[in-house]
């Protein structure tokens, strides 16, 4: 189908969603492609028209002496998938690393120093969405820092992308997202449980993920939740949508932050978007949706070339085709 097709697809689309939806049945071939289809509706044209900056201008904020690796996923794969420009907001020790793995990214060591609040805040207004976590660590100096970054940037209405030890924050402190519906948390299983414990005083019901995912969505008051996994989970409080597109069998370190770093771009489209190309379905959900699907056949097409020595990077290399192959067909 092709992107912006006309009113009866979209309201043939909405129909066999809602039926998917309740059904909990998303997954299905026909779901899929109509899900799809919403994804392909918020992806901007290219254009001459348009200046440097308008497909989006994504921060990430992680990085510190461990983990180098994660917030340069996010980040490059934010590009890769049409932002024009990448921020990584990172501790001073881990910036010459970051920046020395791409030219491409503009790297911030301001997140261990004492004016990391105001040193972030200031670019916050030229930024359209920010991805919170990805190598961020557990530090309590970053951890705190990060809190009021979150604070700030929720004041300005920046849609914020929750992963990783972002994730850890929120489970200490789930008062900082709560009912902030710019927000989506991306937890994997170890993830989801802490949250699910903190918020429900219920750890993961293994049983019974989607209502698992709506209760959490819920609980938070509404916050988009994707729950990682075989299948991927996602709500919004109202309504759960699955992802099982093909990946691999490949649990390489990395592929979460490669989705958190697409959803960066993702829900700015989306949000950029509105409702009517997202065929009133939350345009978060839309966003999280094409996500999971982009990750997963990144995933499925690197090991088809590497098999069991595929990698993040490899994965990384997959995005403009998958996006492609996926979206702009
Ligand atoms: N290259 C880099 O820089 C990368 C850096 N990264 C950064 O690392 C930081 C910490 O991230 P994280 O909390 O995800 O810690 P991680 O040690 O992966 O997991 C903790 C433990 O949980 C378990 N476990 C995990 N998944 C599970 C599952 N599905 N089902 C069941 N159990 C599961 C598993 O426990 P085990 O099996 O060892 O008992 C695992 O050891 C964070 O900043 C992140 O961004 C990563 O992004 C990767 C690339
Ligand atoms: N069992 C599985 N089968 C298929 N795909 C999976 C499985 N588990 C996770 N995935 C996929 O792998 C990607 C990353 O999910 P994962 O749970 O590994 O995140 P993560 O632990 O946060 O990763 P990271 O190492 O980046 O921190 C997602 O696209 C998810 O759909
Ligand atoms: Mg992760």
């Amino acid at each position: 189908m092709a992107v912006g097709s006309g009113c009866a697809a979209v309201w043939g689309c909405r129909r066999v969603l809602k039926r998917a939806f309740s059904l909990h049945n998303a997954h299905s071939v026909k779901g899929m492609e109509d899900a799809l289809q919403l994804v392909r509706n918020i992806v901007p044209p290219l254009t001459a028209k348009k200046h440097k900056g308008q497909d989006g201008r994504v921060g990430v904020v992680g990085g510190c002496r461990e983990y180098t690796g994660a917030p340069y996923f996010a980040a490059i794969s934010a590009l890769k998938v049409g932002a024009d420009l990448s921020h990584v907001f990172c501790t001073q020790e881990a910036a010459p690393v970051i920046k020395a793995y791409s030219p491409e990214l503009i790297v911030h060591p301001v997140l261990d120093s004492p004016d990391a609040v105001h040193d972030v805040g200031k670019w916050l207004p030229r930024l359209h969405a920010l991805v919170v976590g990805p190598g961020l660590g557990r530090d309590d100096v970053l951890l705190s820092n990060v809190k009021d970054i979150l604070e700030a940037s929720k004041a300005r209405g920046i849609p914020i992308v929750i992963d990783a030890d972002g994730l850890w924050l929120i489970a200490q402190q789930p008062a900082l997202i709560q009912g902030y519906q710019k927000a989506v948390l991306t937890p994997n299983h170890v993830e989801f449980s802490r949250l699910s414990e903190a918020v429900l005083g219920d750890p993961l019901d293994g049983q019974d993920r989607r209502g698992a995912v709506l209760r959490l969505s819920q609980a938070l008051g509404n916050v988009t939740v994707v729950q990682k996994g075989e299948r991927d989970v996602i709500s919004d409080g109202k309504q759960v949508l699955e992802c099982s597109q093909e990946g691999s069998g490949r649990r390489c370190g990395g592929q979460g932050d490669l989705l958190s770093g697409s959803l960066g771009v993702l829900v700015h489209w989306a949000l950029q978007a509105g409702p009517e190309r997202t065929d009133g379905f939350s345009p978060l959900l839309v966003a999280a949706f094409g996500a999971c699907t982009l990750t997963r056949q990144c995933s499925h097409q690197a090991f088809q070339k590497h098999g069991r020595s595929t990698t993040t990077t490899d994965m990384i290399a997959e995005v403009g085709p998958a996006f492609s192959r996926l979206f702009e067909t």
